[in-house]
């Protein structure tokens, strides 16, 4: 990576102006919370005289009281410091202003059920990353399919085919929205259109009804293996293999020394990666699926910035990853920098959301709080990740097990040479991580359900720090669990995951007071308590009700001390 030349601004930060009113709020009303815990702790005192019932009464109060007062401090630590961070990639070109100035970027992106995650959904997200305004030669996406589903694979395979007459489309006729899916949408009847867009619609459409009715058969017509590569690859799937127990495979489906789009420039590195799967061996979900791809993008193209991305966040901005850049290559902040995360932005919300799905307070207003002390937490979604923070802290790097997984390791070979192909294969397997510091203190960290709080959360532990970057027009944008089934079960993995946080030897409280300091711990703790909020919260759903039906008075009197 080039340094920046002096003085050139590459983003800036500014904080808000409602800095100095949130700190005196805090003070108004922490003194506010503070005669209402007195009041609990008197009533308590006095009540030997009184009921069990209205001792008991007291009591939920003051634990509900205390506990809400806690979440309240948590809360106020979001408001000391927030800052508003802006990328300036007008003026990145002037540092970075040929192709080869540009670190390489590894994008991961990630499926796990093909009937919930429509491989037509993985192949628009694909797409739209292929399609980055980035130099191609620099560029490698990498899919892990934990659903060991070939239609998967054969929407990866159509999607460089498509992606043959979409990148240049795209780059020549500058479309921003480079999600197919989105481009062709509601909209594009009234923004358009040429005949040539018109023409790509169709081989479009045609290519999402294959990959439907590849998903509807549930396996890959003989039709579409004709090819000897083709038939190898599909080849691996076969009744001997389950989704819990088959072998790994590393697929290369484009490779950019080799692969032409129709107007003759490379097209990107795309990869297919199903990891070895077992029943006997934990799979750690996805920060084991991560952790493969970090193994297996090391082993091929190693580059020093990865992206990470749900199969269901489509790209929305192709000039992301400069803006990501701004960031990366600035000589005062590179040292210790260990991601940028974009805010997660939902699409096909409608206007009422009723569920308040936007989770403006998590992905918005919350990580403007962060930035201005060590950075956002990691989303699991739309971060770029300086490869070297998964190896240990910014002065303390750990060495992996062999010198082709570290972040310093130089490739020679090229993506499909037999020896990468087998290493990587290796690294994919689900006994590989056996008495490894995988998943411990490198790559992604388990042993909780939200593997990306985390992992985000340990980093800042070690010493890296993060950036929150909310351009204008949203980089990403991803779907949102619709039903309430879904809401409920999601919201029910993140509070375990959380409370496996909180239970844990490293609670923020503990051990995050000693690495973060008091605020950011606050902040951590602001999720990882999040659990407990329903037990104040049915004290006050309930009690009033049944101490009116006893006539105890539980608001203090005019007369009271
Ligand atoms: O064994 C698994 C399980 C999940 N995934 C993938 O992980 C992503 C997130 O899983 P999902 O079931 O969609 O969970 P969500 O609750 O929607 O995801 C949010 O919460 C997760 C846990 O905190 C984060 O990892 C995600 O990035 C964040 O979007 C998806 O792309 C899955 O395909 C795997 O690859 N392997
Ligand atoms: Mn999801």
């Amino acid at each position: 990576m080039k340094s920046t030349k002096s003085k050139l601004l590459l983003h800036s930060s500014t904080p808000l102006r409602r800095r100095p009113f949130n700190r005196l709020f805090a003070l108004i009303y922490a003194a506010a919370i503070s005669v209402l815990l007195y009041h609990h702790a008197g009533t308590l005192l006095r009540s030997p005289t009184s009921t069990v019932l209205s001792f008991f009464t007291s009591l939920s109060f003051l634990i509900s009281d205390l506990i809400l007062a806690f979440m309240w401090v948590n809360s106020q630590a979001f408001r000391m410091n927030p800052i508003a961070t802006k990328p300036l990639p007008e003026n990145l070109l002037e540092v970075l202003n040929r192709p080869e100035d540009f670190p390489a970027l590894d994008v991961f992106i990630c499926t796990a059920d093909p009937q919930k995650e429509p491989p037509a959904t993985v192949e628009a997200t694909v797409l739209s990353v292929m399609a980055y305004d980035y130099p191609v030669e620099k560029l490698s996406v990498y899919v892990s399919d934990d659903g060991w589903s070939e239609v998967t694979l054969f929407a990866l395979m159509e999607a460089v085919e498509f992606g043959k007459v979409w990148l240049p489309f795209c780059k020549t006729n500058r479309v921003i929205e480079r999600c197919p899916e989105a481009y062709f949408g509601s909209e594009f009847a009234v923004r358009n259109c040429n005949s040539e867009a018109e023409k790509i619609k169709e081989i479009y459409e045609d290519m999402k009804t294959r990959i439907e009715n590849a998903v509807e058969r549930g396996y890959i017509a003989d039709e579409y293996k004709s090819s000897m590569q083709k038939a190898k690859a599909f080849g691996k799937w076969t009744k001997d293999f389950t989704i819990r127990d088959h072998p790994a495979v590393v697929q290369v489906i484009s490779q950019n020394s080799e692969d032409k789009d129709d107007a003759g420039c490379s097209l990107p590195n795309l990869i297919y990666v199903s990891r070895q799967k077992s029943r006997t061996i934990p799979h750690h979900f996805k920060a084991g699926a991560l952790n493969v791809l970090l193994r297996v993008s090391a082993v091929m193209t190693n580059s020093p910035i990865i992206l990470t991305l749900d199969c269901d966040m489509i790209s929305n901005d192709p000039s992301t990853p400069h803006k990501m850049l701004c960031f990366f290559i600035d000589n005062s902040l590179k040292a210790n920098l260990g991601y940028v995360q974009f805010p997660v932005c939902f699409d096909g919300l409608n206007k009422a959301d009723i569920y308040a799905s936007e989770l403006r307070r998590m992905f918005h207003i919350n990580p403007m709080g962060l930035n201005g002390l060590l950075g956002p937490d990691y989303f699991g979604t739309g971060a770029f990740f300086n490869r070297r923070a998964f190896y240990g802290g910014p002065l303390s790097m750990i060495e992996p097990e062999v010198p082709q997984l570290s972040p310093d390791f130089v490739v020679k070979k090229p993506i499909n040479d037999q020896a990468i192909l087998d290493l990587a294969r290796h690294v994919a397997s689900c006994d590989y991580e056996n008495q490894s510091k995988w998943g411990s203190e490198i790559g992604l960290r388990y042993g909780s359900l939200v593997e990306d709080y985390y992992t985000g959360y340990r980093l800042h532990c070690e010493g890296w720090s993060s950036i929150f970057c909310s351009p204008n027009r949203p980089a990403f944008l991803a779907d949102m669990p619709i039903s309430l089934h879904d809401l409920i079960t999601q919201m029910k993995r993140w509070s375990v995951g959380l409370l496996e946080v909180t239970l844990s030897k490293y609670s923020p409280l503990t051990f995050g007071m000693r690495f973060i300091g008091p605020l950011m711990a606050h902040c951590y703790s602001y999720y990882a308590f999040g659990p407990i909020w329903p037990f104040p919260i049915m004290v006050y759903a309930f009690l009033p009700q049944i101490t009116m039906l006893h006539n105890i008075s539980i608001f203090p009197k005019v007369s009271d001390p």
